[in-house]
């Protein structure tokens, strides 16, 4: 089946081209389904990957239930149309594109910035409607003013670049901003936002729209500010408390201000800014450049390309970048935590709290948290079906309240790499220790306090049991009786003659007649029965 890609808004030609250069890949552009939450979330039930810009609001309900969605490519930086933990919930990977439209973004600020300076829109209407007001138009330099920049990420500092070309005094904000770099830009770091706001004669927004961002400009930041100040938005609507703005424009306070981006786009007709006089406004054309719009088409296309033929995870906002090299390198230790995962969901050993991962040997020096994260999908695959993958596993625990932790040491112990999940439940804590043995065999090492060398396949039957002979000779009998043959057999016990374990690989599943025969021998005192995949056999996940 070719790899599906539904375009809902519109992206650049080049971008399309690439994915339609590549063989097995269908491309289908309707961006009537931007609007249409209910024929969306149709169209996604046959798409492998979805493309938007920031015109597609991808919520929860969209997403939920998606079960061939494998990835949402944003083709721009903002990732707030997307519900992206609703993404992870359903195990789909969001990618963004940073980079491609920064410098037409900056561009567009300073664009706004001389317009809302020299008054460029007000001057083109009344000359079009017949006036020379030349005397009513005159406006304010850039150069010897001061220019506060909040969010000092791509765009912050691609304008900081260009207002210093004005000759502007630069100063920056944000919390990621180390006094050396802003040293290396030419611009003054300001520690505390409190102590920026009555320093500018212009300010402007350049983080993205997060708990602590929301309503940023509002009536108390105002009060704060420099009379006469000018307030510029390129970043997102929800930065600024528009009736606040309005208010202290319509007082004298700010002089007046441009913006790009709004909340909800467009925005209603009665906007608070829209219609003002003092407002420069544009319809989020920040990114709206062909060299932008070109270059994040052509990387979301090639994001998709990499993730869809390739299994290269890169720009994920919910997920660690893995590519190909490094799968490869740890798909062993993948399928190793995920199947210790699936053995501890299938013991059922009271309500699950926690779990620790112990990492020995050469794999505490690998990505243990792709190992950690392969451990969850495994724990949860049980419960949850094939619903949970690399992506959404760790976020699922979260959310259920469970806590995982790990722990490693390069020390190698008894193995050249172990990997131990002890879970901990209202009961007990059980422990499971796993090993590879050569490039692909993986063992069970260890089962509570009995050291084992099982093989980690197929059909598991696990009982605990007094070590008193002739117990395994009755065991191969009942199944014997039922046709039912034994693959392997190891046991393992803490002294002779004690409590021991055995695990025993059955070439078939038995049936309830067989397990009740094994859990009424007398020595017998707890049987499980565990089905694990087959030798070899991967998820999806790990066949990229
Ligand atoms: N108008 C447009 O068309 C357009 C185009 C591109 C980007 N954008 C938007 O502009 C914003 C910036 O884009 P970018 O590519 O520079 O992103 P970025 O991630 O490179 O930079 C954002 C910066 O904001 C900082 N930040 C976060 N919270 C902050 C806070 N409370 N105070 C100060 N700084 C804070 C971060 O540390 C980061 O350095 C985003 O919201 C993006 O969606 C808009
Ligand atoms: O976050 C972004 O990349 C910008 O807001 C651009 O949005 P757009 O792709 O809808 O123009």
């Amino acid at each position: 089946m070719p790899h599906r890609v539904l375009v809902t808004d519109k992206v650049s030609e080049e971008g399309l081209a690439l994915l339609k250069a590549e063989p097995d890949f269908e491309v289908i552009v309707r961006t009537e389904l931007a609007k249409d939450v209910p024929g969306l979330k149709a169209a996604l039930r046959e798409a492998d990957a979805l493309v938007v810009r920031s015109g597609t609001q991808v919520t929860a309900e969209i997403l939920e239930g998606q079960t061939r969605l494998k990835a949402i490519a944003r083709a721009g930086v903002g990732v707030d149309n997307i519900d992206v933990p609703a993404a992870t919930k359903n195990g789909i990977v969001v990618m963004n594109t940073p980079g491609g439209n920064t410098v037409s973004t900056a561009e567009h600020t300073m664009a706004l910035m001389l317009a809302l300076s020299r008054n460029v829109p007000q001057a083109d209407a009344s000359l079009k409607a017949g006036r020379w007001d030349r005397n009513k138009l005159t406006g304010r330099q850039l150069e010897g003013k001061t220019l506060g920049i909040i969010g000092m990420g791509r765009v912050g500092q691609a304008v900081a670049q260009r207002a210093l070309g004005f000759e502007m005094r630069v100063l920056g904000f944000d919390p990621f901003l180390s006094a050396e770099r802003a040293t290396e830009l030419g611009i003054e770091s300001i520690p505390h936002l409190h102590q920026l706001w009555g320093q500018c004669d212009y300010i402007t927004l350049h983080t993205p729209l997060t708990a602590d961002t929301k309503d940023l400009i509002n009536a108390e930041t105002i009060a704060q500010m420099r009379p006469g100040v000018r307030i510029i938005n390129c970043a997102r609507g929800g930065l600024i408390d528009p009736a606040a703005l309005r208010e202290a424009i319509d007082s004298g306070h700010v002089a007046g201000a441009a913006v790009d981006v709004f909340e909800p786009e467009p925005p209603p007709a009665d906007h608070p800014l829209v219609g003002h006089p003092k407002v420069v406004v544009t319809p989020h054309l920040g990114a709206s450049t062909e060299e932008a719009q070109v270059a994040v088409a052509e990387e979301a296309a090639r994001l998709l390309v990499d993730f869809l033929a390739r299994g290269q995870v890169r720009f994920a906002v919910n997920m660690a970048t893995l590519n190909r090299a490094e799968l490869d390198d740890l798909r062993q230790y993948l399928d190793l935590a995920r199947r210790l995962g699936m053995l501890h969901a299938q013991m059922d050993r009271g309500i699950i709290k926690s779990a620790t991962l112990r990492y020995r040997g050469e794999v505490a020096g690998k990505n243990t948290r792709l190992i950690t994260a392969a451990f969850a999908a495994g724990w949860m695959e049980t419960a949850l079906g094939g619903q949970v993958n690399l992506v959404n596993a760790e976020a699922g625990l979260k959310e259920r309240g469970i806590t995982l932790t790990e722990e490693k040491s390069t020390d190698p112990g008894d193995f050249s790499s172990m990997i131990q999940a002890e879970v901990e439940t209202d009961r007990k804590g059980y422990v499971a220790s796993g090993t590879l043995f050569g490039r692909e065999f993986l063992r069970l090492v260890r089962l509570g306090p009995y050291r084992l060398d099982a093989h980690l396949d197929g059909n598991l039957l696990i009982f605990t049991h007094n070590d008193r002979p002739g117990l395994i000779g009755a065991l191969g009998t009942e199944f014997g009786k039922r046709g039912v043959n034994i693959a392997q057999m190891n046991v393992g016990r803490e002294t002779q003659g004690g409590e021991a374990i055995g695990v025993v690989n059955l070439d078939a599943v038995p049936d309830e007649e067989a397990l009740k025969a094994v859990s009424d021998h007398p020595d017998v005192i707890s049987v499980s029965f565990i089905k694990l995949p087959a030798h070899g056999e991967l998820p999806s996940w790990l066949q990229l």
